[in-house]
């Protein structure tokens, strides 16, 4: 997928490089790429934030970063050739005539200026507009932009008028980490490359799919932000309908960026709407109460740092959702993600029909459906859930649920799984667009999560309480056992 002609040296502007993001996922990623060989030697990472430091200063905070985020073991040799690379500048990113001090650590003509926006989507326009006016940007330079984009539809397309201004479309790099994640990334491979599945997937053999997102973290000091969008625009708006799209999209012609934005928006596009008329049987909300998560009490939502005590977002969603097309109809894909949750468990559950005639009483009264169950974070891997025979010389044949059971981390010992945001800084670097989002899926998204979002508005009811440390609220239970069906536990 990736061009190897195209990986040129290249500035990594950081802007927003004391935030959040910058620290606990970003420098870890880019130490991580460094300590894999994977950043080209002349490449320079300079670090833009509004607080006043030196350079000295941004490589002592960056260390205090991995020391407290980095979850392998702090190389000191490998840190000598990261933290050559890093810079520092002090800009505030308002003022249009502080970005020429860019000019002094950066030369455009020699080299990729790779411009993530690390930072809340206010700032983008000025951010844009600053860099235009200093000059610095060529038809080579890019720009990385998180999400989520926007709050809704029309702020995401202003975002995008506005990005559009400065940035050709194929300067924009787009970013939802879950497409870096090797899991996500090998939906394409067991969908496209095995025939096995290629030739079972449709509403002919598949009954339904469940899709999770469990989280074990709560809001993480992100409270402002968080109470602001909810898990249904923090999660859902991207992470799970990419997700879906993956599991849902025509076979793409190839791995080309744009093959695969075409058929991820045709799902897209044929998402039954969910409106006022029928929010109360697709979806649940939920908030968590104060519980206890591996033995540990921790707080409700209303008592984290910085809470509204009155707030009515939502720390969980669970949805019904109907793709109307040929391949899907009739098939429900049902989702759920929420914070202070039970554990941390992304899945995929397959559940394939049930057989029309069962010759196996003995065992079964009802033979228990195939299941393809793909996990994708953690113990990343696939099970396949099949009967077989009990050995033995019984009269009667007897069965057994057995799975067929593939772990990454047991097959593929001697690679290592990289981790979503070190295969996508990576990805923009090198300059392949493949695993990023256009702004055509990104609004086709948004418009069906603002009609969920007017929905819940009217019908005023508010999120239902669940326990943190459950499974989420007991409606999100009724919402597939309405259908005679149940979340796979
Ligand atoms: N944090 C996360 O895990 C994730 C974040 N995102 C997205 O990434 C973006 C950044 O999020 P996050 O890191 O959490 O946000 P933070 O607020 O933690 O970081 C933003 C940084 O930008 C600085 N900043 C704010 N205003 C200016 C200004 N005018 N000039 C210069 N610097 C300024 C902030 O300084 P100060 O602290 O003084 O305000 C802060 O250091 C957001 O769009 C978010 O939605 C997406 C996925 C996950
Ligand atoms: O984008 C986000 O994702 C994280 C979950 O990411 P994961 O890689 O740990 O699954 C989520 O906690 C955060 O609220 C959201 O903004």
């Amino acid at each position: 997928m990736t061009d190897k002609k195209a990986f040129k040296p290249c500035d990594l502007v950081l802007f927003g490089a004391l935030g959040d993001l910058s620290r606990r996922k970003l420098l870890i990623s880019l130490y991580r790429l460094e300590n894999a060989n994977l950043i080209e030697p002349d490449t320079r990472i300079i670090g833009v934030d509004r607080h006043e430091h030196d350079n000295a200063q941004f490589v002592a905070i960056a260390y205090k970063s991995l020391q407290e985020f980095l979850t392998d073991e702090l190389d000191d040799a490998i840190w000598q050739r990261f933290s050559a690379r890093l810079a520092y500048l002090q800009i505030d990113l308002t003022q249009a005539e502080q970005y020429k001090k860019l000019k002094t650590v950066t030369d455009s003509k020699t080299r990729v200026l790779v411009n993530y926006f690390a930072v809340s989507p206010f700032l983008f326009k000025s951010i844009c507009q600053g860099l235009h006016q200093s000059g610095i940007l060529t038809p080579e330079s890019r720009m990385v932009m998180e999400k989520p984009i926007g709050h809704n539809l029309k702020s995401s397309k202003d975002i995008n008028d506005e990005v559009a201004k400065v940035f050709n479309e194929d300067q924009v790099f787009r970013i939802d980490h879950y497409l870096g994640k090797e899991t996500v990334l090998n939906l394409l491979a067991l969908r496209f490359a095995n025939s096995i599945f290629t030739t079972n997937w449709n509403h002919n053999t598949i009954d339904h799919i469940q899709i999770t997102v469990a989280e074990e973290v709560g809001i993480e000091g992100r409270w402002e932000y968080f109470d602001k969008t909810g898990q249904l625009r923090d999660m859902v708006q991207n992470h799970l309908l990419q997700i879906l799209t993956f599991i849902a999209m025509e076979p793409p012609v190839n791995l080309e960026a744009e093959s695969i934005h075409n058929e991820k928006i045709k799902v897209l596009k044929a998402l039954r709407p969910i409106t006022v008329n029928n929010v109360e049987e697709k979806t649940v909300r939920g908030q968590y109460t104060s519980g206890y998560l591996k033995g540990n009490a921790v707080p409700g939502y209303l008592e984290e740092e910085g809470a509204n005590t009155e707030s009515t977002t939502e720390s969980f969603v669970a949805l019904r959702v109907d793709i109307d097309n040929w391949r899907w109809a009739g098939v429900p894909f049902y989702l759920r993600t929420g914070k202070r949750m039970f554990g941390k468990r992304t899945e995929i559950v397959v559940y394939f029909k049930q057989l029309p005639h069962n010759i196996f009483k003995d065992s079964f009264r009802d033979l228990p459906p195939n299941k393809l169950i793909i996990h994708l974070q953690p113990n990343e891997g696939v099970e396949i859930e099949m009967l077989n025979k009990i050995p033995g010389i019984d009269e009667h044949i007897k069965l057994k649920k057995t799975k067929l059971d593939l772990s990454f981390s047991e097959a593929f010992k001697q690679s290592r799984i990289f981790g979503g945001y070190e295969k996508l800084v990576l990805e923009a670097m090198r300059g392949n667009p493949t695993l990023f989002l256009s702004r055509a899926e990104i609004e086709q998204a948004w418009a069906w999560i603002d009609s969920i979002q007017d929905a819940w508005r009217h019908s005023n009811s508010a999120p239902k309480s669940y326990p943190a440390g459950s499974w989420g609220p007991v409606a999100s239970v009724a919402l597939v056992a309405r259908d005679g069906r149940a979340w796979e536990e």
